[in-house]
C-alpha cells in the first residue's frame, strides 16, 4: 500500500515514498530532480522503488512538465492524482477570489502547516512562508481560513532581474550584512531583507487582524538561506509539502 508524494516546483521536482497513505507513515525513499532531468526518473530514482499503490502530487510548473512526469510513471499501474486548490480541504477554508487559481503548492503547504500547528496545541493564526523559485507568504486565521498571501520573486529571479536591467550589477554572490559596503553584499542582503521584511509585515498584519500571536513556519529549497535573517519565531520545516500531501492522501485514499 505504498504512497508516492510529489512536489513539482518551477526549479525542482521533489518526491517521497511512504509505506502507506496515512499521517504518520514511515518514509521509505526520497529524491530530488531538477526539471531538466525529469526524463531520467524512470531509469533513475524511480527504477528501484516498489510500484506505489497511490500517487498524489502538486505541480505549479505547467501541463507539459506534468505530462513528462506522468510518462515516467508508465512502468507502474497507477493513476496519479494532482492537487487542485478547492474552497475547502482537510480543515482549511480557501479565501482566494478564485480558489482553484491558488498555487497547488501553497494550498498543500498551508494544509501541512495547519495540522502541524494544531498537533502542538490550541488553534492559532498561522503564517506559512515558502522560499523556492518564487517566495510566497500566506496567512491563515485561527479558524483555519486562508485570508490571503503575498508572492515575491525568489533570490535567483531578483538577481537575474537586476543583472539584466542594469549595466553594472554582474557580481558574485555576497554575504548578508546589515550595512553592505560592496556590490555583492548589497545585492545579496537586499534580496534577503526584501523577503524578511515582507514576512515581518505579514506577521504584523495577521497579529493585528486576529489579535493573537501567529504560529510561523517556513519551507522550500532556499529556506536555509533565509533562516538566519528571519524573525526569530520562524521554524524551518523541510518536509512541509509532504506533510500536507500525506494529510490529503489520508482523507482521499481510505
Ligand atoms: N543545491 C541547490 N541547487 C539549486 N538550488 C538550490 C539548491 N539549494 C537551494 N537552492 C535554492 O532553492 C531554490 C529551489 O527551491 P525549490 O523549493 O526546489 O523550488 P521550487 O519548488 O520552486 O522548484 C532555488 O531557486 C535556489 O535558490
Ligand atoms: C507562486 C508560485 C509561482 C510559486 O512557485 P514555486 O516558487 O513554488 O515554484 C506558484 O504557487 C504559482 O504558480 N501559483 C499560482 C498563482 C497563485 O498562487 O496565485
Ligand atoms: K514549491
Amino acid at each position: 500500500m505504498t504512497f508516492l508524494a510529489i512536489d513539482i516546483g518551477n526549479t525542482r521536482l521533489k518526491w517521497s515514498l511512504y509505506a502507506s497513505a496515512t499521517r504518520d507513515a514511515a518514509m521509505l525513499a526520497q529524491g530530488v530532480e531538477f526539471l531538466e532531468h525529469i526524463e531520467k526518473l524512470a531509469e533513475g530514482g524511480w527504477a528501484s522503488i516498489a510500484p506505489p499503490r497511490h500517487v498524489l502530487g502538486c505541480v505549479v510548473a505547467g501541463d507539459t512538465v506534468r505530462r513528462r512526469v506522468q510518462e515516467q510513471m508508465e512502468q507502474w499501474d497507477v493513476f496519479p492524482q494532482w492537487v487542485v486548490a478547492s474552497s475547502y480541504e482537510a480543515g482549511v477554508n480557501n479565501g482566494y477570489d478564485y480558489p482553484a487559481r491558488l498555487g497547488a503548492d501553497r494550498w498543500v503547504a498551508m494544509i501541512g502547516a495547519w495540522h502541524r500547528c494544531l498537533a502542538r496545541g490550541p488553534a492559532r493564526p498561522l503564517v506559512v512562508v515558502m522560499v523556492g523559485t518564487a517566495v510566497t507568504v500566506d496567512a491563515i486565521d485561527a479558524s483555519g481560513r486562508f485570508l490571503g498571501g503575498l508572492i515575491l520573486p525568489g533570490h535567483g529571479i531578483m538577481l537575474r532581474a537586476l543583472e539584466s536591467g542594469t549595466a553594472g550589477l554582474h557580481v558574485p554572490t555576497g554575504n548578508v550584512v546589515e550595512f553592505p559596503t560592496n556590490t555583492s553584499d548589497a545585492l545579496t542582503s537586499g534580496g534577503t531583507f526584501a523577503i524578511a521584511g515582507a514576512v515581518e509585515r505579514m506577521v504584523a498584519h495577521l497579529r493585528q487582524r486576529c489579535g493573537a500571536e501567529p504560529c510561523c513556519v517556513m519551507t522550500g529549497g532556499a529556506g536555509w538561506k533565509m533562516a538566519p535573517s528571519m524573525p526569530s519565531q520562524f521554524e524551518l520545516v523541510d518536509n512541509l509539502l509532504f506533510d500536507g500531501l500525506l494529510e490529503m492522501a489520508a482523507r482521499r485514499f481510505v
